[in-house]
């Protein structure tokens, strides 16, 4: 365990670190973030023994710092420093036999196997045992940085220093690296302590971090508990966002560079209506929240294609075929939201809301001969996919946080489940009256300038006018669905 108690550092009669105390336990992986000059190396290599403080006390596993003979520091804790002197000419096994001086009784002895061995294994852990036999000096940066890595993991250290270790690595290494530190942190308890700039590098593997401002702590404790928008944007002076990590819980932070050129708006879209599809392009792009088929989940998109298809239509892969498709069409499926649908498209429904509301834009196509009743579905036997859907689009000129896209498909939601009651649109298997189909899908479009709406239920002048015209555009497009095929 490392204990710092009321640490001040100083050069000269400048204070660099100021009365900072905490604790790093035995197998923990801490990470020290901050602005350039906060202080972090500078505490770095007070831990390390390099520097001594003007005040306070280091100690490691309850004995001061300075009661270790600098041998024994060495076999308890290997520094990785920011910039090291890599002009000498060893080869590379050289350079990480140093790795294995504290474990020598004399120079004279020489090597012994575990010597070896722990070299060895410390040049594979790393991806540099290719490079055993050249000069320290013939490696790019990356290379020489995993090389010094290996030297300090040869040293057999319980405790590792690392000082921006990720730098000059390409992102593959990267994460090569902290994954092998987080692994060795579980595994071998080695306690690591590591300067990081990369916030999301430090969110994603450190099991606490310390923030550092100007040589004083802004915050310590968990990544989720210190990476708090507010607290980043403050000390680094930027502006940023936090986000969730998709696949981990933890934070993400994202930037926003400034934007140079124009924003999406409604008077530029370009529509094209053929039996085929509708399609709907726009030269700037729009925030996306749909169910699609091609571009689900939250993008941004500028082309929009809603796919006429038989109601027989079946593919074994949907997505392959549909992107087959849009590549046939001049379309990128990378750059496309696209939906079907086994409804006329000459019976879809496109309106604009009113000069005085929030500026929207709507497109919905209905199919209900598929229409399922939400309340008695789990009656139905298993689902069988298909084509009576109904596809709805709601483009908002304005910034919505992402709460609003999922109260503008709640709304959204229930005006439709409205119409098709007030359409007595019927669950063939229930004979209740349906609330959607089973293949609806939905998407929220908002250029994200403008006017912020921070909601989008029912009550709030974007909801309002979203579930006036999904309501009203869900009902035409049903009418003539029906007038349609009753005269088939
Ligand atoms: N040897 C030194 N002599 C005098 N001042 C120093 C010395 N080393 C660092 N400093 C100063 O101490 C302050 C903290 O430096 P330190 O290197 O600890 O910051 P840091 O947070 O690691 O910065 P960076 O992110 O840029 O690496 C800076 O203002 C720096 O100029």
């Amino acid at each position: 365990m490392i204990t710092c108690q009321n640490i001040t550092i100083q050069y000269g009669q400048e204070k660099v670190v100021n009365n900072l105390s905490f604790e790093v336990n035995q197998g923990e992986m801490f990470g020290i973030i901050g602005p350039n000059g906060s202080g972090k190396t500078s505490l770095l290599k007070a831990i390390g023994g390099g520097i001594i403080p003007k005040e306070g006390e280091i100690m490691i596993d309850h004995r001061d710092l300075s009661a270790y003979q600098s041998k024994e520091l060495a076999r308890k804790l290997a520094v990785l420093p920011q910039e090291s002197d890599t002009a000498f000419s060893y080869s590379v096994w050289d350079v990480v036999a140093l790795g294995r001086y504290p474990h020598q009784k004399g120079w004279l002895q020489g090597i012994s196997k575990r010597d070896e061995d722990m070299i060895t294994q410390a040049l594979l852990q790393t991806d540099t045992y290719q490079f055993r036999t050249k000069p320290l000096q013939q490696l790019s940066g990356g290379e020489r940085q995993r090389v010094l890595l290996a030297r300090a993991l040869a040293q057999e250290p319980d405790i590792l220093l690392l000082d921006e270790p990720t730098n000059h690595l390409d992102i593959s290494h990267q994460m090569g690296l902290l994954n092998s530190l987080k692994q060795w942190s579980h595994e071998r308890k080695l306690t690591v302590i590591a300067v990081l700039h990369d916030l999301n590098m430090a969110s994603l593997y450190c099991d606490r971090v310390l923030l550092l401002n100007e040589g004083s702590s802004v915050a310590l404790g968990t990544p989720v508990d210190v990476m708090e928008e507010k607290q980043l944007e403050g000390v680094y002076q930027t502006s940023l966002q936090r986000k969730e990590h998709p696949a981990v819980p933890s934070p993400l932070i994202t930037f926003t560079p400034e934007r140079t050129e124009d924003f999406a708006v409604i008077k530029d879209l370009k529509v094209e209506r053929l039996h085929e599809w509708i399609k709907i392009e726009s030269s700037q792009k729009w925030k996306t929240l749909s169910s699609a088929v091609i571009g689900a989940g939250f993008r941004w998109h500028h082309q929009f294609v809603n796919r006429h298809v038989d109601k027989n239509y079946s593919a074994d892969n949907v997505e392959m075929e549909y992107g087959q498709y849009l590549r046939e069409k001049g379309l990128d499926p990378n750059d496309t939201l696209g939906m079907m649908t086994a409804a006329f498209l000459e019976d879809a429904s496109i309106l604009i809301s009113k000069p005085s509301s929030p500026a929207i834009y709507v497109m919905i196509s209905a199919g209900v001969s598929n229409a399922v009743d939400a309340a008695t579905a789990h009656q139905q036997a298993d689902w069988i996919p298909v084509m009576g859907t109904i596809n709805i689009w709601v483009f908002i000129e304005g910034n919505l946080p992402e709460a609003a896209y999922i109260q503008a498909v709640m709304t959204v939601t229930e005006a439709k489940a409205k119409a098709l009651h007030d359409e007595h649109v019927i669950d063939s298997v229930s004979g209740t009256i349906a609330t959607g189909t089973s293949t609806d899908s939905v998407l929220i479009a908002s250029s994200q300038s403008g006017v912020r709406y921070p909601y989008a239920g029912t009550i709030t002048p974007l909801g309002k006018e979203i579930a006036r015209l999904v309501y009203k555009g869900t009902r035409d497009a049903i009418k003539r669905n029906k007038i349609r095929r009753e005269s088939l």
